[in-house]
């Protein structure tokens, strides 16, 4: 299956599913409302999904330029991959929003 063999191959697609396992832990031990919890899926989702896409389009280009450098192929590449970043810290900022209020809760 096609998201076994990103996971495989994408060091940062294994990264990413750690870090959706110990939010998915984190919202859990907190206690979040249902719309938090919809709100955090959503963004493991859009990060886990451009993800795949920047390895769909790092193949496709290194397939099309026998990995012999081009321009067009680095810039194809450096966005995509400028894709995962806003999706990572979009996620990140949303992650903030959600949990510092819980944990502020916590021990205040
Ligand atoms: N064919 C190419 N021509 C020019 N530059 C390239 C080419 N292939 C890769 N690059 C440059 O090297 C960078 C790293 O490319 P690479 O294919 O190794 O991605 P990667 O490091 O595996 O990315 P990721 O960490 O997102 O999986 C690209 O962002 C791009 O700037």
């Amino acid at each position: 299956m096609g998201i076994k063999t990103a996971w495989l191959d994408e060091r940062n697609l294994r990264f990413h599913s750690l870090s959706a396992v110990l939010v998915i832990c984190l919202a859990w031990l907190l206690q979040v409302t249902e719309f938090e919890w919809l709100w955090l899926l959503l963004c493991i989702a859009l990060v886990f999904i451009s993800e795949l896409w920047n390895t769909v389009l790092e193949n496709v280009v290194d397939l099309i330029t026998d990995c012999k450098y081009n321009a067009y192929a680095k810039k194809a590449k450096d966005v995509a991959s400028g894709a995962v970043f806003a999706a990572a810290i979009f996620a990140v900022v949303s992650g903030a929003v959600i949990f510092i209020p819980h944990i502020y809760t916590l021990f205040w």
